[in-house]
């Protein structure tokens, strides 16, 4: 019975993602913040962890971000993609006229500021760690509402004063369930990888440098954030998102070249796109997997003699 540690508490839309991705045997347990999620997997009190990684609004969640790149490296198995709306939840029997504080997670607050100004233009916002977080806080008195994902409704015996909130319509959420490296799950034809490096920053054209790689072998990046080393300024770790999996072989290949210019590459892991996307510009660019073994052949025989 495998079992889901996910961004809680109870309520969040990490647990919602998580439900995409659970069996019915699955069990489900909330953890307090992103990195306690990741650290129940490591310390092998839980099989998978879902944590939210992006938004199409306010972009990486970098709590995630900067706890994927260090400790004991997990992968990723799976994506969930979820479209946000959210829901006000108050104390039972509170007007809107009588909400004087809301609290929320800052990518939540972010996604509402038009409906909260002109709703709830005197409330005071307040961060919270998560929307359930905000949620629970409401029924213990430290805010008067909160801004949270619908399935919260469901958790807490608060009143719903709106619902279907979005500021930017057709928003939505990445989320990543990760467990232990392992065996990978296999290539589908439309699959994304991802990874984290790390480049001698003081090297000139070192970034385009590896985005060439990737271009040079007809993979398509689909994402890459940048967040600081942390210790001193200018230095930087690069987080990529590109199309295809690791077993192919235009995948692998621009993987080592990576490790070659690198001082650090950790690999987050080959999984099944949320939103299917043939990968098959390679095959236009003489990159497929049957390519690479003609041109392996080819190179054989002129080494050994037989062919050229
Ligand atoms: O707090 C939650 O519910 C989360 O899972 C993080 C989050 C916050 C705002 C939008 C989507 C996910």
């Amino acid at each position: 019975m495998p079992s889901i540690a996910y961004f809680g508490p109870r309520g969040t839309f990490s647990e919602q993602a998580a439900r995409v991705h659970a069996g019915a045997d699955d069990t489900l347990e909330p953890m307090r913040t992103v990195p306690a999620a990741l650290a129940a997997v490591r310390a092998g009190e839980a099989d998978l962890a879902c944590v939210p990684v992006e938004n199409s609004v306010e972009g990486a969640v970098s709590a995630t971000m900067d706890a994927l790149a260090v400790d004991e490296p997990l992968v990723a198995v799976a994506e969930v993609v979820l479209p946000v709306r959210f829901s006000v939840l108050v104390r039972p029997n509170l007007t809107a006229d009588r909400v004087r504080t809301v609290a929320s997670h800052p990518h939540a607050l972010a996604q509402v500021q038009g409906w909260l100004a002109a709703n709830l233009p005197d409330a005071a916002q307040t961060a919270a760690n998560s929307t359930a977080a905000a949620a629970v806080g409401v029924l213990d008195g430290s805010w008067d509402a909160a801004v949270t994902a619908p399935v919260a409704a469901t958790h807490y015996p608060l009143d719903v004063l709106a619902t279907g909130i979005a500021d930017v319509e057709g928003a939505v959420t990445r989320f990543l369930l990760l467990r232990h490296p392992g065996t990978l799950p296999g290539p589908t034809g439309s699959d994304r990888t991802s990874i984290v490096v790390t480049a001698a920053a003081e090297r000139t054209g070192v970034l385009a440098e590896l985005l060439t790689e990737l271009a040079l072998r007809g993979i398509n990046l689909s994402r890459i954030e940048s967040r600081p080393l942390k210790g001193r300024l200018g230095q930087y770790r690069f987080y990529l998102d590109f199309d295809g999996h690791v077993h192919e072989q235009r995948v692998g290949d621009a993987l080592a070249a990576l490790h070659r210019r690198c001082q650090h590459v950790r690999f987050l892991g080959s999984y099944p796109r949320a939103e299917p996307s043939p990968t098959s510009t390679a095959a236009a660019a003489g990159n497929t997997d049957a390519d690479y073994a003609a041109a392996g052949e080819w190179l054989a025989a002129v080494r050994n003699g037989t062919g050229g």
